[in-house]
């Protein structure tokens, strides 16, 4: 080793902040992160505990910005003893174990300090369905005359009362102040606890606080909270978590569910009994988003005994076979209350969703699979029964299972299999899942759900109050088919605003004149000339998004060489999208994950969900159809409270429907972070990345016309023409278009001449077919 160069990294002067060469702040610079989003404030004082964490966020970062933190001083001194990784390992667990409280008596928070902490991290909580009241209320039914009445009232007075009555059903439970509450005041199983701080996470998150002690123990989180003497909790809740996107909903519905079973398990011991029986489903919308659940669940799992497992064509699960009269006399109960979507039910054994619109398409790897297993009925027959505690599956699989087979063409589908083990079914991203997208899949795999106290919960950054509405519908029309006739009280927790923001990025809208000045301005970002010109530091890795697969597929091919052979060259830009196999999606995936990849083109397939730590910006090459599909895409980065993330989104003329929605999410965003204080006019906040004249002159757009630019996008992006993705001139295009057809005719001539030397004739003479040179 050159001593020199040794002892010259200790004088060696590390560059300012904010100086050439100095570190930058980007989200995969590193895990010291407050995984927290909202410290408010609340009526000038915060509650002890809050002050506590408040004050340890703070030393956190201000340890972070100064540099001084004890952690880095090892690396500093570069002579100082290394400790060895065994050493290393028993100092962490020595910390962990110093975090946690003492085995103590839990000690539940008084009403006020509770409403504090809650509101200081923007905290609701609402009570949707299932107090006693309200289901004594709903059967005695209003006659049609009244209700028609109720319809013609003033829209805006309805607003009011609505507000109105949801202030009303607001609820204060006890949040969860640290993880260690888990073990001692909520009775998770120690192995699972461990497990928890094993993975590193010291302060749960906003999404965590709310929903854990609900979920674990709903009567000692509601022990202290008044106005809820009419929500009863025995048989357990129903949850619905709207949360900001890398908020850690996840583990959120994972420690609940693992904890169910262990507990279950322990009760119902029985020597001979299987110890795997399925008691929970996670549905998730792609396959990228079920294997990460499935990672994060057997993380969680290991030592408890809980099997997680990944929904396969070739698996095989314990079902029992569905009695199909029943089925089919719930469907027609549901299709004739329905009132506000039609869709939803009108076909209730018609449970599958448009193939067509699907993410989930069938790759060529699992029809090769399925072609083989259906070959051989044989070893088909002798397939074991996975065993399995937990499934994730994306739903059109599971509903594949229970339906016994792929979907025939214009026959409606029967769910022959019920799964009556489970016990919980969690939706995670609801919102697209009851989307008409994959709504009736998702209906089919929760009718096969036939335990009498099913428990449900939903989770999504985003959530329509349609998509709400019909969920609280359908738990409410469930629960009356149970012996106890009444629904389980179902729950919403919303941190921050409803639907709106991802807070802690950079947001930043480019007008491109052009489709082919969306290249150019990527390419900018690429290899920026001056850091004037490239805006927000986009770093690699990041994303880019387009609205189909074939405009993925051309922006890669475009960008492929963009990269110097040196650093890296083609194998530094991939794509990812559903039509590619299984296999390749997941090599991609881990090669993006490693590093290895820079520069990610897909399309919404990656949009929810898909957690990668070091992403540092979102490209929004295509606008996104609505302003949930923006919340999606820009917060893959940013994840877990990491600051620094970038979300760049070009729009041209062609877009103008979608920019106001966007630009309303970035205002939300920056109001949310603190960035803008104008309670009033929202769009100002976006001011920075586009004109509010711009967007006063836009033109509203029609309802209709919103929903289907929400299914099709930009319909010209679709069809190619004007907006296809290349840089080449017109002249260069037709220069190519006449060198094929030529070639094409030059091959054609040949075959023909073949053809008839064959069958013993004069070759062909072509009329008219000369080639007409390049033009
Ligand atoms: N308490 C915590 N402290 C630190 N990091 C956490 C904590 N909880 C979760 N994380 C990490 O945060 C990241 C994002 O979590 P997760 O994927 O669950 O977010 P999400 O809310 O489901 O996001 P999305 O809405 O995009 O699906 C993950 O890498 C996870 O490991």
């Amino acid at each position: 080793m050159d001593i020199f160069k040794v002892l010259s990294r200790g004088i060696k002067a590390q560059p300012k902040k904010n100086q050439p060469g100095a570190p930058q702040l980007l989200p995969s610079a590193g895990a010291k992160v407050n995984p927290q989003f909202f410290h408010d404030n609340v009526g000038g004082s915060t509650s002890k505990r809050s002050r506590k964490r408040k004050r340890k966020g703070a030393q956190a970062n201000n340890t972070t910005e100064s540099g001084d933190d004890d952690s880095d001083a090892s690396d500093v001194d570069y002579f100082a003893p290394k400790p060895t990784p065994e050493e290393l390992a028993a100092k962490k667990d020595a910390e962990l174990k110093a975090d946690e409280p003492k085995k103590q008596k839990p000690k539940l928070m008084e009403e006020d300090e509770c409403r504090q902490l809650l509101k200081s991290h923007r905290l609701k909580f609402t009570v949707l369905a299932g107090r006693v009241q309200q289901a004594e209320e709903a059967t005695e039914k209003p006659s049609k005359k009244k209700q028609k009445k109720n319809k013609k009232e003033p829209g805006e007075k309805d607003k009011k009362k609505k507000k109105k009555d949801e202030d009303k059903k607001q609820i204060y439970p006890q949040p969860l102040n640290s993880f260690g509450e888990l073990k001692y005041t909520y009775g998770v199983h120690p192995t699972l606890a461990d497990n928890i701080t094993r993975q590193g996470f010291r302060v749960p998150t906003e999404v965590q606080m709310g929903s854990l002690p609900l979920q674990l123990r709903p009567e000692m989180a509601l022990e202290k909270a008044p106005g809820v003497e009419d929500v009863k909790t025995e048989r357990g809740i129903d949850f619905l978590g709207v949360a900001p996107t890398g908020s850690g909903k996840t583990i959120s519905f994972l420690i609940p569910a693992i904890d169910a079973i262990i507990k279950r398990r322990a009760e119902d011991y029985a020597p001979e009994a299987d110890e795997h029986v399925l008691q929970a489903i996670v549905v998730a919308p792609t396959r990228e988003l079920a294997s990460q659940i499935v990672n994060e669940g057997r993380k969680l799992a290991i030592g408890t005994g809980v099997r997680v497992v990944l929904m396969k064509r070739t698996l095989r699960l314990v079902a029992e076979e569905n009695k199909q009269e029943e089925t089919e006399q719930e469907g027609k109960e549901a299709d004739k209350d329905s009132d506000h979507d039609s869709e939803a039910e009108s076909e209730p054994e018609e449970v599958v969703g448009s193939d067509e619109e699907e993410e989930e398409e069938d790759s060529d790897a699992e029809k090769n699979e399925e072609n083989k297993a259906e070959g051989d009925k044989k070893s088909k027959k002798e397939r074991p029964i996975t065993r399995v505690d937990i499934l994730v599956t994306t739903p059109k699989i599971l509903l594949n299972f229970l339906c016994g087979g792929e979907k025939e063409k214009g026959k409606p589908r029967i769910v022959k299999k019920t799964l009556p083990t489970v016990q919980s079914l969690i939706l995670d991203e609801a919102d697209v899942l009851l989307d008409p997208i994959f709504r009736k899949q998702t209906m089919g795999i929760w009718r096969a759900c036939t335990h009498p106290n099913l428990g449900m919960t939903c989770w999504s950054a985003t959530m329509a109050s349609n998509i709400e509405a019909l969920l609280t519908k359908h738990i409410e029309k469930r629960a009356k088919r149970t012996p106890e006739q009444t629904p389980k009280p179902l729950i919403r927790l919303v941190v921050g605003l409803k639907d709106t923001a991802v807070p802690n990025i950079t947001h930043k809208l480019i007008y491109c004149a052009t489709e082919p000045g969306k290249l150019l301005a990527l390419r900018q970002l690429l290899h920026p000339v001056s850091s004037a010109d490239s805006g927000p530091p986009l770093r690699p890795p990041f994303l880019v998004f387009t609205q189909t697969i074939d405009r993925a597929q051309a922006l890669h091919d475009e960008l492929k060489y963009d990269i110097p052979l040196e650093a890296g060259g083609s194998a530094r830009v991939a794509v990812l999208h559903s039509s590619l196999s299984d296999s390749v999606r997941s090599k991609i995936m881990a090669r993006f994950r490693s590093g290895e990849v820079w520069v990610l083109i897909t399309t919404d397939v990656l949009a929810r969900g898909v957690d990668f730590a070091g992403v540092n910006g979102v490209v929004n090459y295509d606008v996104p159809v609505s302003a949930a599909a923006y919340v999606h895409r820009a917060g893959r980065t940013g994840r877990a409270g990491r600051e620094g993330g970038v979300a760049v989104t070009f729009y041209t003329k062609d877009d103008i429907p979608f920019v106001k929605s966007v630009a309303n999410v970035i205002a939300m965003s920056e109001k949310q972070a603190g960035k803008d204080i104008d309670e009033k006019d929202t769009v100002k906040a976006a001011q920075g990345s586009v004109q509010k004249w711009l967007l006063d002159a836009l033109p509203k757009v029609a309802k209709e016309d919103k929903r289907k630019l929400k299914v099709r996008g930009v319909e010209s992006r679709r069809t190619g023409g004007k907006a296809t993705i290349t840089t080449k001139s017109s002249w260069e295009r037709r220069r190519e278009n006449n060198r094929r057809e030529a070639i094409e005719a030059s091959k054609r001539r040949k075959r023909e001449a073949q053809k008839a030397e064959k069958e013993g004739g004069a070759a062909p003479v072509e009329k008219d077919q000369e080639w007409t040179g390049l033009d």
